[in-house]
């Protein structure tokens, strides 16, 4: 049973098959995500990450395991914590023919947030749209549509923000300019942060836990340091390949475990 009311997230056993004669999706996950802290999901295509964060949402029905978000039973009680959560997506598309300013304001309205013309003024100051907020929304290049997402999913000022690949069509510069306006926003929010990536250097720099996922399995979890250390490795993307291409840990490769394990 899981009832722990002060985390961010817990999650217990969580599981989905799309088919039931299929292989699952996500398998028995179960972690902890203490609030404010910011803590990462890595694993190669197809491992799981999209369809754990669409369960963490609502927006898919696990088949089995519990999720308490910000201390509520997602399966019971979503919409209390759905108003103290947001996301972002590059799968989420905003309406193309409303402005900035427009999608902003729906999403404020859907939120019920006071003052959203004074919200999305600051929101725009801070991540640098307010020259945007009268474009239509389908004429901006993927990276000035990823930081508009990136304001959507911060309307509300959420306590708890699920971000899928916040950073994939970002510039180094940009990327690298998100990563630390993110660092700075949790820190002085408080709010948690659960982040799928692909960019290891985000992963190592934004997260103090990360779980790898390998076809819908945690195959292993700790900090980035914690993780180096143990595959006896210098950057995390060697980790990743390590974990994906089932070579094993620093301790598994020397005693050949690994090769059998393949
Ligand atoms: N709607 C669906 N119906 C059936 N199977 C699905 C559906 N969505 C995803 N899957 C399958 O579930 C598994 C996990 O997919 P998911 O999108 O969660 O992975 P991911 O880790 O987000 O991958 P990526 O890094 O490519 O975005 C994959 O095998 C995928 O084919």
């Amino acid at each position: 049973m899981i009832t722990d009311d002060n985390a961010a997230l817990a999650v217990q056993g969580l599981t989905k098959r799309y088919r039931p004669e299929g292989a699952p999706a996500v398998v028995d996950l179960s972690f902890t995500l203490p609030r404010g802290a910011t803590w990462g999901l890595l694993g190669g295509n197809g491992a799981g990450k999209t369809t754990t964060i669409a369960m963490l949402l609502g927006l898919l029905v696990p088949s089995g395991g519990r999720i308490l978000a910000l201390g509520h039973d997602m399966a019971v009680d979503r919409f209390a914590a759905l108003a103290r959560m947001n996301f972002s997506s590059p799968y989420v598309a905003l309406p193309h023919r409303l402005s900035v300013a427009e999608n902003l304001m729906v999403y404020a309205h859907l939120y019920g947030v006071p003052k959203p013309r004074q919200r999305i003024e600051e929101l725009a100051e801070q991540l640098q749209l307010t020259d945007l907020l009268k474009r239509p929304a389908g004429e901006l290049s993927a990276g000035q549509k990823t930081r508009v997402a990136l304001a959507k999913s911060l309307v509300n000022r959420p306590d708890l923000l699920l971000l899928d690949e916040p950073t994939a069509s970002l510039d180094p510069d940009t990327g690298d300019w998100v990563r630390s306006w993110l660092e700075r926003y949790r820190a002085e929010s408080g709010c948690a942060i659960l982040l799928a990536s692909h960019n290891m250097a985000e992963v190592e720099r934004l997260c103090a836990e990360v779980l790898v996922l390998r076809a819908g399995r945690v195959v292993d979890r700790g900090s980035p340091s914690a993780l180096l250390e143990r595959y006896g490795r210098d950057d995390l993307e060697e980790v990743f390949l390590d974990i994906a291409r089932e070579r094993g840990n620093a301790a598994e490769r020397a005693d050949g475990s690994a090769e059998q394990m393949a």
